[in-house]
């Protein structure tokens, strides 16, 4: 077989570690190259006292390494992640390498995935994204919502859930209810205010973590509110899930514009569908004197989405009752009214198209 991470992998199961379980299992492995004969790979142990323990671990997936046909040699180095103990939190843990990728599955249950993407921040992803799940649910779908905005988390406030999800076994993760939906964010895994310091192989692994060990139970489509851009989660969504498509949201002025069509291009490479463009935050209609404004212009996102030959799927006034309603954790789509219909017509329009 030739020599791979896998094969390396395979063998480092097989080191049994102090506490139970193996290197692979405890997810200890870090920065594993293989580089012609030579492997690399970085042990790291919670706390400095752990790492002192794993020396002859250390060792022992050494010599198991050096002893696989066509290594020549293993340079292994064990770390301490956090310096002193770290209190352990109760609940379950998000935050971890990836696993190995073993190609595009959706989360067991689960029929269908909409991204709600952007590609510029602040222009209201968030605020589709839930009042969408909320529209879906009140035609009568089974919806789960999740919160891939891992930097970001602005889910659970706009759905007003702040009860930290169960996990009886530690593992598996039961999300929360707010407004008919399944829900689940790693906002309600931190405290507020805690910020999430990752690189993007840790941010890619929490993903992996809230598709694949969160009991979304059945579902007719689970809506994923992205981090705004084109980055490591975004990528990781399209290789790992089997993507019925992504909704992209944008304010029509130019700046946003711009952005937006570098996430239709994201998209077109990693061979994802766009299902279509959603103008938010278009006409500004004053609630004292009726008269109509167009705060970031109007109409640029239907014409982008004509040029570009993608559908369009609406456009969203910008009306102080959204931000109000998201501000209080009601989406707006949860009421009667405009803004009400306008969710609940794209809703509809997804629905009969096949996609939600
Ligand atoms: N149509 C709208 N009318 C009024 N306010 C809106 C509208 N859409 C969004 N907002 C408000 O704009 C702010 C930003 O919206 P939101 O958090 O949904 O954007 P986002 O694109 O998800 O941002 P981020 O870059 O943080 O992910 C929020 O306060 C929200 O309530």
């Amino acid at each position: 077989m030739p020599l791979s991470n896998d094969v390396i992998l395979a063998e480092l199961s097989r080191i049994a570690v102090p506490g139970g379980g193996d290197l692979v299992s405890r997810d200890l492995v870090r920065a594993l190259s293989v580089d012609g004969e030579t492997v690399r790979f970085v042990i790291e142990a919670e706390t400095a006292e752990a790492a002192r323990a794993m020396e002859p671990v250390r060792a022992a997936a050494q010599a198991a390494v050096e002893a696989v046909p066509g290594v020549a040699q293993a340079s292994v180095v064990l770390t301490a992640h956090g310096g002193a103990a770290a209190a352990p939190q109760p609940g379950p843990r998000i935050g971890r390498h990836p696993s190995p990728d073993d190609g595009p599955r959706n989360p067991s249950g689960v029929d269908r995935i909409l991204a709600v993407a952007s590609g510029k921040g602040g222009v209201g992803k968030s605020t589709v994204a839930s009042n969408l799940a909320v529209a879906l649910a009140r035609q009568g779908r089974r919806v789960g919502l999740l919160d891939a905005d891992i930097y970001g988390p602005s889910l659970p406030r706009m759905m007003g859930a702040t009860r930290r999800p169960a996990s009886p076994d530690g593992k598996i993760i039961e999300p929360v209810s707010a407004h008919g939906v399944a829900m689940m964010s790693i906002g309600l895994l931190l405290k507020e205010d805690e910020a999430v310091v990752w690189r993007g192989p840790m941010l890619m692994g929490a993903l992996q973590q809230l598709l694949g060990q969160v009991n979304w139970g059945r579902l007719d489509v689970l809506v994923v509110d992205l981090p705004p851009g084109t980055g490591d989660i975004q990528l990781t969504l399209c290789q790992r899930t089997q993507l019925t498509g992504a909704l992209v949201v944008s304010t029509p002025q130019d700046v946003a514009l711009l952005d937006a069509r570098k996430a239709l291009d994201m998209f077109a490479k990693l061979q994802a569908p766009v299902l279509g463009l959603i103008e938010n935050m278009s006409t500004y209609i004053c609630p004292n004197c009726g008269h109509e404004a167009h705060i970031f212009g109007h109409g640029g996102v239907e014409a982008e989405a004509r040029k570009l030959g993608v559908p369009f799927l609406g456009a969203l006034p910008l009306a102080l009752e959204v931000r109000e309603a998201g501000d209080a954790g009601r989406p707006v789509a949860l009421g009667e009214g405009a803004m009400a219909e306008a969710y609940a017509q794209i809703a509809g329009r997804l629905i009969g198209g096949g996609m939600a």
